[in-house]
């Protein structure tokens, strides 16, 4: 018998973020694992002109809801959206909102947040921030709450190596910013944003540090645990392997190496690449819940929800396991053959990239240009350095996180929930989980359908003779250009035995003007990697 299911069913659960990637995966899980939870509530705005009720009736067509849906047809009648808006006073919930969840809310899962490592620091603040400190505010006076569990980030603590399960000092005293940038022109804030991250890399890490220390703060008597879950990867089993809908991480990366628009990545080999699937941390979350309400521990507890002290896995071994998945299946009409490599040498990337992402680039648009078409591709090669930009803190350094929570709560589960709420990583295999998560990202993230891969092959094999064709045609420009300026070239030319080759020279000929192109050989100073890669 499950004491995890068994603990939701009956209960009212209130989800932030229910929209997003990780939010879609919980609600899923708790609906299809506690059949006869009382009711969902999900705190939902109102965006890119849909209403929230549209939004949410697009939500429940999602595809990672097909196997709840078959399971219990009627589950949407547990899910009760509310409107809401985390950056506003009092979240904007209606009085009449607020007074439902204030007597019936368990449960709280908070997941809403901006993820974007660009994101502007006030509004980083605001959502990452103060809309958690509103949050804390709201459950503070919920009647029946039994549990409040916050998603954190492993990297919110990333200026330092080894991370325990502890809050540590925030960057800056949280109430001290919210003033300032209540005031504050957004321009300036803008220009003193470096200033204030100090040592943290964005504002996504550095507001999720604030965010956690202000739990720690304003707590009071509630019972709350801190999940920090590291690189949130394609589920690894449920609802069913490879489900995926989010560009962030590491699968927006996987995608362009996959069309072969990425064609080298700072990163360093040896580096472990803390990656999690998506259902272990969504498992870890539901069994944290039941023990932070059931066993209400004395001092609240953080769970480093990450692989790499476990079962650890490296870059280097991604590229390999990537790079294999996308030649054997894949992407549909790819710009040019997989082939991604990583280099932690910054030279020997910007060489790469000069060659291989910006020259095949501006090829292209010129090609485009002459059909009468809008170049596009200089501009999607632009966008993916800014990216990669911000992603290469992340995939160049190595972070130790005790992980002695996460086992202990393995400890705390009975036979049935370790199988039913499974976020043991040791039976992680790195290979077989990078290949489906790559085949989700095809499937679900790019919407194409396996039994496009033999066109897709097709496609590569038209690409490498292009390929040939124009290494083949750069080629003899190039031994052109040696012909026309070195007479040592012209007599090796003169005596390859071609079909068709040139006319067999006077001694007169072969002798002429050697000392000037010899000169001239040396000033050339051809770039054989020009010739595509
Ligand atoms: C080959 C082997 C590969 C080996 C891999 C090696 C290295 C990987 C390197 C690092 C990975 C480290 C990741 C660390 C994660 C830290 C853990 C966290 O805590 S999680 C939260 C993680 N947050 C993120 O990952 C967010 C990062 N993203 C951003 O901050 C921004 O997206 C951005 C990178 C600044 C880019 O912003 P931009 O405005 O340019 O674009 P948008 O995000 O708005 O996207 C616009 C549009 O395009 C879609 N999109 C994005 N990527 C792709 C893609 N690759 N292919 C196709 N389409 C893509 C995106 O969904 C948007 O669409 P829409 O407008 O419809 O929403
Ligand atoms: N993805 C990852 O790799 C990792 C994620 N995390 C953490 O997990 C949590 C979920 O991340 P993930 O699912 O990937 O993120 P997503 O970007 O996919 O989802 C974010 C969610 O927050 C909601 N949200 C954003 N702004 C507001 C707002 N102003 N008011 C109300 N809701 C809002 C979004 O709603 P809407 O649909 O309206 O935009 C969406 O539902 C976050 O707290 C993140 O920090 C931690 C480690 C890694």
């Amino acid at each position: 018998m499950s004491s995890v299911s068994a603990y939701y069913n009956g209960k009212t659960v209130l989800i932030t973020g229910a929209t997003g990637f990780m939010g879609k995966v919980l609600v899923e899980k708790l609906l299809r694992s506690s059949p006869d939870v009382k009711a969902v509530y999900i705190l939902v705005r109102p965006k890119a002109g849909q209403s929230m009720q549209e939004r949410v009736a697009n939500m429940l067509k999602c595809k990672v809801f097909d196997r709840v849906r078959e399971d219990c047809p009627n589950f949407h009648e547990k899910i009760k959206p509310i409107n809401a808006e985390l950056t506003q006073p009092k979240l904007a919930i209606s009085a009449e909102d607020e007074e439902e969840l204030l007597t019936r809310v368990n449960i709280v899962f908070h997941c809403a947040a901006t993820v974007r490592f660009d994101e502007p620091l006030k509004h980083a603040l605001q959502l990452n921030a103060m809309g958690t400190q509103r949050l804390l505010e709201l459950a503070q006076q919920m009647q029946k709450l039994e549990a409040f569990i916050h998603i954190s980030t492993a990297y919110a603590n990333c200026v330092r190596k080894c991370i325990d399960e502890i809050i540590y000092p925030p960057p800056a005293e949280p109430k001290k910013l919210f003033d300032l940038v209540e005031w504050l022109d957004e321009s300036i804030i803008q220009d003193i944003t470096p200033k204030l991250l100090g040592d943290w890399p964005n504002t996504y890490t550095y507001t999720k540090a604030l965010s956690e220390y202000l739990i720690q703060q304003e707590k009071g008597n509630l019972n709350i645990a801190i999940i920090r879950p590291s690189i949130v990867g394609a589920s690894w089993h449920e609802p069913f392997p490879g489900w995926i809908d989010s560009f962030n991480g590491t699968s927006g990366i996987f995608v362009a190496a996959g069309k072969g628009i990425l064609r080298t990545v700072i990163a360093n080999n040896e580096a472990v690449a803390d990656m999690i699937p998506v259902d272990v941390v969504i498992n870890l979350t539901l069994a944290a819940g039941w023990y932070t309400a059931v066993h209400r521990p004395k001092n609240m507890l953080v769970y480093n929800c990450t692989t790499g002290g476990i079962n650890p896995f490296f870059w280097g071994e991604m590229e390999q396991y990537v790079m294999s998945t996308f030649k054997r299946n894949p992407l549909e009409q790819a710009f040019r053959t997989p082939n991604a490599h990583l280099t932690s040498n910054y030279l020997i990337n910007q060489y790469w990239i000069t060659v291989s992402h910006k020259a095949p680039a501006i090829l292209y648009d010129l090609y485009m240009r002459l059909t009468g078409r809008k170049p596009r591709m200089m501009k999607i090669i632009n966008r993916l350095h800014k990216s990669m930009m911000l992603l290469q803190y992340f995939s160049t350094q190595s972070w130790d996180w005790s992980s002695d929570n996460m086992n202990m709560l393995m400890g705390q589960l009975n036979t049935e929930d370790k199988k039913l709420y499974n976020f043991d990583v040791r039976q992680l295999h790195w290979s077989e989980y990078i290949e489906s998560y790559c085949l989700g990202a095809k499937k679900y993230l790019l919407n194409e359908d396996m039994s496009g891969i033999p066109a897709a092959k097709q496609h590569l094999r038209k690409l490498r003779n292009i390929r040939y064709a124009f290494n083949t045609t750069l080629l003899v420009i190039i031994w052109r250009i040696f012909i026309a300026r070195s007479q040592m070239a012209r007599n090796i030319w003169y005596f390859v035995p071609l079909p068709g080759g040139p006319p067999i020279p006077s001694n007169q000929q072969l002798w002429a003007s050697e000392s000037e192109s010899s000169r001239k050989i040396h000033s050339l100073q051809l770039q054989p990697a020009f010739i595509v890669h």
